[in-house]
């Protein structure tokens, strides 16, 4: 996968980008992260990329041109053809879900908002979706991107070992994750739930899945609503509501 992103922080990208899981999948050549800064291609001698927005109102916005010979400049770079993602807090909000369907891609190009924001007129002609990393501003899309090359770069396949591998995310069946246990057994600060070291997998596959139905119905009700139990679910999760209850 190949992901350009426009940004007036290449620094800041290319570092997040080097870490880790992401780091590790742009050495196998499972990623690709590319950069490419506005400012390069502001035409004035001021290089200039931002101007004060029409109507008044505080800050500034990022100008069309430079952005629009940027992307064009980012476009470019490959023959795969590659949706315009702008992170904003007016876009859709980013889900696992959403991470997958990108991940699946050949190509993306994420576009970073500083300031205020861009001219609309660029989002309206260029940009194919909007995406937010959450409801809250901040002062640029740059960690939104990061967000997204991290989320998209991990599921890239061979960028995980075997152990880490992302079929038992949370998030990836809508629930939230089970707790997770290692050495010791006995500590100070409590004994390992003796189901997980019992080698009944079937079992321990049950308790996981209680674990995470229980959790996911007092913290996130709201996910619960989305998705339709089983029937065994349903009894995992009715015997969890039983016993927490008492
Ligand atoms: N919640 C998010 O994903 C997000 C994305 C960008 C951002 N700041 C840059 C910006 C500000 C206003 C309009 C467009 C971009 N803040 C939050």
């Amino acid at each position: 996968m190949r992901i350009d992103v426009v940004t007036l922080f290449p620094d800041f990208i290319r570092q997040s980008a080097e870490l880790g899981v992401v780091g590790r999948a742009g050495e196998r050549g499972l990623m690709q992260v590319a950069c490419w800064n506005p400012r390069d291609y502001a035409t004035d001698n001021y290089r200039r990329v931002d101007d004060r927005p029409f109507g008044g109102g505080p800050g500034m916005l990022m100008l069309i041109d430079p952005l629009r010979a940027c992307l064009a400049a980012a476009r470019q770079a490959a023959p795969e053809p590659a949706p315009v993602i702008y992170l904003s807090p007016q876009g859709e909000r980013l889900t696992q879900r959403k991470v997958r369907q990108l991940a699946a891609l050949p190509r993306l190009i994420l576009l970073c908002g500083r300031y205020e924001g861009i001219d609309e007129r660029l989002v309206a002609s260029e940009v194919d979706e909007e995406l937010s990393v959450g409801d809250y501003v901040l002062s640029g899309g740059e960690l939104g991107a990061a967000i997204v090359i991290d989320a998209v770069g991990r599921l890239q396949e061979g960028a995980l070992h075997h152990a880490e591998s992302a079929t038992q995310d949370s998030f990836e069946d809508g629930l939230l994750d089970c707790p997770h246990y290692t050495r010791p057994v006995e500590h100070e600060l409590g004994t390992v739930p003796e189901v997980l070291r019992s080698g009944d997998h079937a079992a321990i596959a049950r308790w996981r899945r209680q674990q995470a139905l229980g959790r996911t119905w007092l913290r996130r009700p709201d996910l619960l609503a989305r998705i339709s139990l089983s029937k065994a679910d349903q009894a995992l999760l009715e015997a969890f509501r039983r016993d927490w209850l008492a």
